[in-house]
């Protein structure tokens, strides 16, 4: 379990992260925002790779010494992975564990447990300037599972990914996720949507708003149109067009409105919905 105290972090005269409280327990969670709100700062921080200027982070019941790292009791991964190419995955992965403090007795055992995880079992010899963005993307997963950690951290894990990586993605996540805390930042709403069961949006460096997809949803319920393209102006109240789709040679104009309309016809609120409607004030 995470718990964030009154966090702030700030970077020159940017305060990034703001008097921040936020609590996570068990389950996978989707960490969602725009560019530049401070995902990565909130998931630096957890990892003690930033030093904090305010606040505490406790971690299963221990506050974060800023002196001490926590990478070793977390596994991240983390936006860009990338490792000397002319290293085996199993080389890799012995020197993370040697890095985590693994020993040398379970080092083989807990290698041959974390390729077999990600499905790369076959590939313990194979180089890693050899592997595909995908298969590179399951090792830095297989290297956030050693040791064991009951804490993961994802950054972008499936940025790039073609869609049947992104589904073996979804299924290791299914995989590993019982009785730990997974956290995923992403962009990708539709992935969140699939792979998570908590819904995290960090709309400001001090407001994270939390809720399952359901309730996440809920915050467009009502306010999705499907219109006319043309009729948008037509629309009382604030709006904001998702985006646009054909449909019988017709082009039409999916809205969020602040406000009740006369026209076009109401849509269940999808996840996506209920994230823009909350980033998008509407
Ligand atoms: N090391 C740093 N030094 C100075 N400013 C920084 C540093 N790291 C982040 N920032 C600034 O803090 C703000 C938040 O950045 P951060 O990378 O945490 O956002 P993010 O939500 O992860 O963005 P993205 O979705 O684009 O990856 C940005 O304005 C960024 O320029």
């Amino acid at each position: 379990m995470i718990e964030m105290k009154s966090v702030s972090k700030t970077f020159g005269k940017k305060k990034v992260l703001d008097n921040l409280y936020l609590t996570i327990d068990k389950g996978v969670y989707g960490l969602l925002g725009p560019n530049g709100i401070g995902k990565t700062t909130l998931i630096r921080s957890i990892l003690g790779l930033y030093d904090i200027d305010d606040g505490e982070i406790i971690i299963d019941g221990k506050i974060m010494d800023s002196n001490k790292k926590n990478t070793g009791m977390i596994g991240y991964l983390p936006q860009q992975f990338g490792m000397f190419k002319e290293l085996t995955t199993a080389e890799v992965l012995e020197y993370f564990s040697i890095l985590k403090g693994i020993c040398a007795r379970d080092l083989k055992k807990e290698i041959v447990r974390c390729l077999s995880v990600v499905n790369l079992q076959h590939d313990r010899k194979t180089l890693v300037g050899a592997l595909s963005g995908g298969m590179l993307r399951r090792l830095g997963i297989a290297q956030a599972l050693l040791g064991d950690p009951k804490l993961l951290i994802f950054d972008e894990p499936t940025a790039g990914l073609d869609p049947e990586e992104r589904m073996r993605f979804k299924d290791i996540i299914a995989s590993i996720s019982k009785d730990r805390t997974v956290i995923i930042s992403t962009h990708i709403v539709q992935d969140v949507d699939v792979i998570c069961n908590h819904i995290l949006i960090m709309k400001s460096g001090s407001n994270i708003i939390q809720g399952t997809k359901e309730e996440i949803r809920s915050f467009a319920r009502e306010k999705v149109y499907r219109i006319l393209c043309g009729d948008q102006d037509k629309i009382s109240g604030k709006r904001y067009i998702e985006n646009i789709e054909e449909d019988g040679g017709t082009n039409y104009y999916k809205v969020l409105c602040s406000d009740r309309q006369k026209i076009g016809t109401v849509l269940s609120p999808t996840v996506e919905d209920g994230y823009m409607s909350i980033i998008k004030e509407v």
